[in-house]
């Protein structure tokens, strides 16, 4: 690709993205080269790589396929003589980013609120993320591991009187915090547009106040955070151990919640275990409501998936789809939701480029890579192994014959997680634990399946020892 070429690339994705997110973007990449279907770009930081790799490159790959150039690749660099990065608090990222072109995402929409009329052009540079046009609570499906965060997701949207703040959603990777932020944003926009809904992640909070502080600009910078209505920050985790930026955050926070605005917050665990977050930031963040998003189970895997395939119905109007495969997807791939629409993306590309009907065979063929990589088995000894260090108590004392309460009932959490997750037998089952009856094995499944509804703390118990399973 010619220099020429990228001039003109440049042009079209000024017009999508818009003069902000051009001009603090696009207009700094330098084209370097394009081989062997990379395209090298160099980048003033390694920050400023990192986010154009996040929340532009498949923008730029769409442009770049679109005017004929083959890539799959976009590979940020900094450039030997650029000046050093100034602050301290950038330099936890790496020099190289790449995002695979995968199924081409429909361009942003970058979206601008809270800018004030302010003139001296911060107002201006604080452009919001791009809100995603897919992520709505139309195209968001509810089932049990998520109804809590949909509901708070809802309750906020409304706009209605501010019940509980902050609303803090957290969850593991790929669960769907981004994708309900984003409808809160999108639903507020609709029936509120007259409020100032901000929507960022951390880092480009962090990276706000960075600049501010370097332009000398903290003034404004004060004056535009507290003059929102909804404040939403994701993935909050990532200011832990950024000690000014915490504090600015913690400032900003108090500013808001002394006004009674709107502040919602994601993060992908819990408040209380997010290392190196100061405890003011903390207590914060616990004051409001928090709520899980807990891992999919099969019936919302399969509601993903069902959703998703009315979508691509549209795409693909002729594709046929085999009874089954969606229910062997579910079953199979439980790792998150992104990797299962990735799955399915790739599968229908995959199957209109070959013609053929989706059936098991071809899902085996193609999806053979994610298959093997979700195919980890969780043996029987690692639960026993899990629980027992969670509990305290020795391996032993779990597959042994003593029947005290404070190993009987361990024992049973660990009888439900091997019943859960692995494919097991419950006489199986039975004969690794002390060569146990299967129906003392059944009596504890079904024990520990009450228990779950009715004692929060056996619920967090088995959900924590799930999760600690999976990872
Ligand atoms: N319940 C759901 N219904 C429909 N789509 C979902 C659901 N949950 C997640 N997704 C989809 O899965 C993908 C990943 O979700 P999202 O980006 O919101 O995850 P996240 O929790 O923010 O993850 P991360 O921690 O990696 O940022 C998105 O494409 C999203 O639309």
């Amino acid at each position: 690709m010619t220099q020429e070429k990228w001039g003109q690339l440049r042009q079209r994705l000024l017009k999508t993205v818009g003069q902000n997110n051009y001009r603090t973007w696009i207009e700094p990449l330098e084209f370097a080269d394009l081989q062997d279907g990379v395209a090298v770009f160099h980048v003033p930081t390694i920050f400023m790589g990192n986010y154009v790799n996040q929340n532009f490159s498949d923008l730029i790959l769409y442009e770049l396929a679109s005017s004929g150039e083959s890539v799959q690749r976009l590979s940020f660099q900094v450039a030997a003589n650029s000046p050093a990065r100034p602050v301290r608090e950038l330099a936890a990222a790496s020099v190289t980013t790449g995002k695979k072109a995968g199924a081409t995402k429909a361009p942003q929409n970058p979206v601008s609120v809270a800018a004030t009329d302010d003139s001296n052009g911060l107002a201006e540079a604080l452009q919001a993320a791009p809100l995603d046009p897919r992520f709505t609570f139309e195209t968001f499906v509810v089932g049990k591991p998520n109804e809590l965060a949909h509901a708070a997701a809802r309750r906020v949207s409304d706009g209605g009187p501010v019940t509980f703040n902050p609303l803090v959603l957290y969850g593991g990777v790929g669960l769907g915090k981004t994708h309900l932020m984003h409808a809160i944003a999108w639903e507020l926009r609709a029936k509120h547009p007259e409020l100032n809904v901000l929507y960022l992640s951390a880092e480009q909070f962090m990276y706000r106040f960075v600049q501010a502080l370097r332009e000398r600009k903290m003034m404004d910078f004060k004056h535009l955070f507290r003059s929102v209505d909804v404040l939403m920050v994701d993935d909050v985790q990532f200011i832990a151990g950024k000690d000014s930026t915490q504090e600015e955050f913690f400032h900003t926070f108090n500013a808001l919640v002394d006004q009674n605005k709107q502040i919602i917050i994601s993060a992908d665990r819990a408040p209380g275990e997010i290392k190196d977050l100061e405890d003011r930031v903390r207590s914060r963040l616990q004051c409001g409501l928090v709520v899980d998003l807990h891992p999919t189970d099969y019936e919302l895997r399969l509601g993903i998936l069902q959703s998703k395939l009315q979508q691509y119905r549209g795409a693909y109007p002729d594709l046929q789809i085999a009874d089954g495969v969606l229910e062997f997807l579910a079953h199979r791939i439980s790792t998150n939701v992104r990797v299962l629409e990735g799955a399915l993306t790739r599968l229908f590309a995959f199957a209109s480029l070959v013609g053929r009907e989706i059936d098991m065979e071809l899902t085996q063929d193609c999806l053979a890579d994610v298959l093997r990589a979700s195919e980890r088995k969780i043996s029987i000894e690692e639960i026993q192994r899990k629980v027992s260090d969670y509990y305290n108590i020795r391996l032993s004392d779990i597959i042994g014959p003593k029947r005290l309460r404070s190993y009987a009932r361990p024992r049973q959490v660990a009888m439900y997680l091997c019943k859960q997750l692995t494919s097991r037998s419950l006489p199986e089952i039975g004969r690794r634990f002390g060569g146990r009856d299967h129906t003392t094995v059944m009596h504890g499944v079904r024990r520990i399946q009450e228990l779950k509804v009715t004692d929060g703390q056996i619920a967090e118990d088995v959900e924590m020892l799930r999760r600690a399973l999976e990872a």
